[in-house]
């Protein structure tokens, strides 16, 4: 007997009030090109099927099937290093991707600001998507509802130094960041993972009373209990990245019993499934056969390669493969279906967004101890020190010198020091990269309200150390003198800060980011005219055009007028002329009087200004150049593999590979 699909799908797919996302992929397949000549490996293979509204689609397989990748290939979220063909259509429509909004993506890791409670999140999360406040309290409160999450909203997430609400609850409340606008179509990567049964039935029992809205849901998932299993309407079963199973949930035992491969009574169906299919299982019966602890069973006869090729076979040849592809056929023609507003991700206007992101980034600051405030004190107490052994500096002839050094010691170490806040930036700019491929918010709205939530910060840090090494070192008198040194120290700070967030933005993890902004710092320090005079500089590179860029050059500069101009220092050898300071400072350190202390003020703030102008680009290309480079890569890819023996692709006579095109997506085919 072959199983129909049912009449409710049919149903489904003819209804058309109101937007809702119908998804299909036809042939989908993903390479990994071995970096030598080796083989290429298929991570997924041909995949055909379909999702629709109000259904929720269990996609399962043993570990490392291809499950994520699925997932990822429909999202547009695979790495670079992966080349995908086949098609994408949402409503009909071929998609060349579905990221920055049009879908919502709960991944395998909780990325989530720790310092925030559960109920700030969830709140945060609404006023930056919802276009007006009526209504929010109350969504936020059946999200919480929702998710079982009323017990833990007022307690803290938790992060790196921070012990907070349990791994289940993080997973919960990365479900209800994302569901809190109901998107149209919701992927979530292994939702139950680390849940207790109880737990993981009430996420997929919130999670199908969503689907049901008209909302068309995919998850995978490792090994739902019997409970979990019965809520799936739909299944997709993989192995080794090919369909062995696509249809609805319930049927599948009778598919799996036609087919030879009857469930057990004492087995649970998602059990029995993933056992036929899973190779590992042919070493578990050995070991406890071998170990007399069973005798042996039914489906024991068989090895899982031959269980696995009888049920390709099955399904491919069953009339379920052939409705999948009749399906995708008839969403491309059917009037109606067509509606290209999905979920947009956020509907709240820029202004209200940023003022969202200040709060929430200002917040986050001020409870993470170590974003700010272990630098404030560090400052402070570094301060106290140099204050101490600098203190009350002078203007005899070693004075100069000494004066000298402290100027280099606070512009070089205390900017240095902004390489602390490093694990918060990486935090930061971790929820930023899920949130904006989510489309919760723009770039430029991102950038600026990081700026404005830490200048505070900034100001408190540059304040109090200038304060105390001022007073205590006794540095040039004058009010006009002390804002200057400030200022000075408050802008070659925050030009730290942006060159830290755009090392964030390019390198992968904490460590890297730490070595890789000292190593930059280092650099700024050895060519800002302190450790090496700035006319003795080599002058190809070093001089032109790095000391021209380096902010502590132009800070230390600013520094060294700001302080000795008008001073006067005494000779070498007592009864000489005393040195004015102009004197001390074009001919002893090598700085120019040829512009005033203030244009060197306006370079380090012009450098801050290239600085996020830099971020805001590096943040731009990812978005906007990764998927022009992807699609050369895809190409050359492809090319490369059609000309190689074997030939290449098997899996669809249909379809050709060479018009691929599009960042880690399913491309066009002609
Ligand atoms: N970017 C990549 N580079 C190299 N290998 C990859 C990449 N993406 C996926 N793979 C490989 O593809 C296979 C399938 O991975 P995938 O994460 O999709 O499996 P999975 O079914 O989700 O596994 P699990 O249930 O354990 O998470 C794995 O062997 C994995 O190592």
């Amino acid at each position: 007997m072959e199983i129909e699909i049912s009449s409710s799908i049919a149903r489904d797919v003819e209804v058309g009030e109101g937007a809702a996302a119908f998804l299909a992929w036809e042939d989908l397949t993903a390479l990994l090109p071995s970096s030598s000549n080796g083989p290429t490996r298929k991570l997924l293979n041909g995949l055909t099927g379909f999702a629709l509204p109000g259904r929720f689609m269990a996609v399962m397989g043993p570990s490392g099937s291809g499950k994520s990748t699925f997932l990822n290939s429909l999202a547009g979220r695979l790495s670079g290093n992966v080349v995908t063909s086949g098609n994408v259509l949402l409503n009909g429509k071929i998609k060349k991707s579905l990221h920055y909004g049009i879908v919502a993506y709960v991944s395998q890791e909780d990325v989530v600001l720790g310092s925030l409670t559960v109920k700030e999140s969830i709140a945060y999360s609404a006023s930056l998507r919802l276009p007006s406040k009526q209504h929010t309290a109350e969504i936020i409160e059946n999200t919480i509802a929702e998710l079982g999450l009323e017990d833990c909203a007022d307690h803290l997430i938790g992060n790196w130094h921070l012990r907070g609400i349990s791994g289940g609850e993080k997973k919960r409340l990365s479900i209800a960041l994302e569901i809190i606008t109901q998107p149209h179509l919701l992927f979530l990567d292994e939702p139950t993972t680390g849940l207790d049964s109880a737990s993981a039935f009430f996420v997929a029992q919130a999670l199908r009373s969503i689907a049901r809205r008209r909302r068309t849901i995919i998850t995978t998932i490792h090994q739902p209990s019997t409970e979990v299993f019965s809520l799936f309407d739909d299944l997709l079963l993989l192995s080794s990245g090919q369909t062995v199973y696509f249809g609805e949930a319930a049927p599948a035992l009778e598919f799996f019993a036609e087919a030879g491969f009857p469930c057990p009574d004492t087995r649970s169906p998602s059990d029995h499934y993933l056992r036929c299919i899973n190779a590992d299982f042919d070493y578990v019966n050995t070991a406890l056969v071998g170990s007399h602890r069973v005798i042996g069973s039914q489906d024991m006869h068989s090895t899982t390669a031959e269980i696995r090729a009888k049920l390709l076979h099955k399904y491919q040849n069953s009339k379920l493969a052939e409705r999948a592809r009749a399906k995708i056929k008839q969403f491309s023609v059917t009037e109606g279906l067509v509606y290209e507003e999905i979920s947009r991700g956020s509907h709240a206007r820029w202004r209200k967004q940023l003022m969202v992101l200040i709060k929430r980034s200002f917040t986050n600051m001020s409870r993470d101890f170590g974003y700010y405030w272990l630098r404030i004190l560090i400052y402070i107490v570094v301060s106290l020190c140099v204050g101490s052994v600098f203190h009350d500096v002078g203007s005899g002839y070693h004075a100069i010198m000494a004066r000298g050094a402290c100027g280099g010691f606070v512009s070089g170490f205390m900017t240095f020091m902004a390489i602390g806040g490093f694990p918060s930036f990486i935090e930061e700019i971790k929820v930023f990269n899920k949130e904006r491929l989510n489309g919760h918010y723009g770039v430029g709205v991102y950038i600026l309200s990081n700026f404005i939530s830490s200048f505070p910060f900034l100001m408190v840090m540059s304040f109090s150390s200038v304060c105390i090494t001022y007073f205590m070192v006794k540095y040039h008198p004058g009010f006009s003198h002390f804002m200057y040194a400030f200022i000075d120290l408050l802008l070659s700070i925050s030009v730290v800060e942006s060159c830290m967030m755009v090392v964030a933005a390019l390198v992968p993890n904490f460590l890297m980011g730490v070595v890789v902004g000292a190593g930059f710092i280092g650099i700024m320090m050895a060519t800002a005219g302190f450790f090496r005079l700035l006319p003795d500089l080599p002058l190809i590179f070093w001089k032109y055009p790095i000391s021209y860029i380096n902010y502590m050059a132009w800070g230390l500069q600013g520094a060294y007028k700001n302080d000795m101009i008008g001073m006067e220092f005494e000779g070498p050898v007592e009864g000489q002329p005393k040195l004015k300071g102009e004197y001390v400072l074009s001919s002893l350190l090598g700085i120019s009087l040829r512009h005033s202390k203030w244009w060197d003020l306006v370079a380090v703030a012009a450098i801050l200004v290239a600085y996020r102008l830099l971020f805001f680009t590096i943040l731009k290309l990812k978005e906007r150049a990764m998927p022009v480079f992807h699609t050369y890569y895809t190409k050359r890819t492809l090319d490369h593999l059609r000309r190689r023996p074997p030939p290449f692709p098997s899996s669809s006579k249909r379809h050709s590979l060479s018009s691929q095109e599009g960042r880690n997506s399913p491309l066009h085919s002609t």
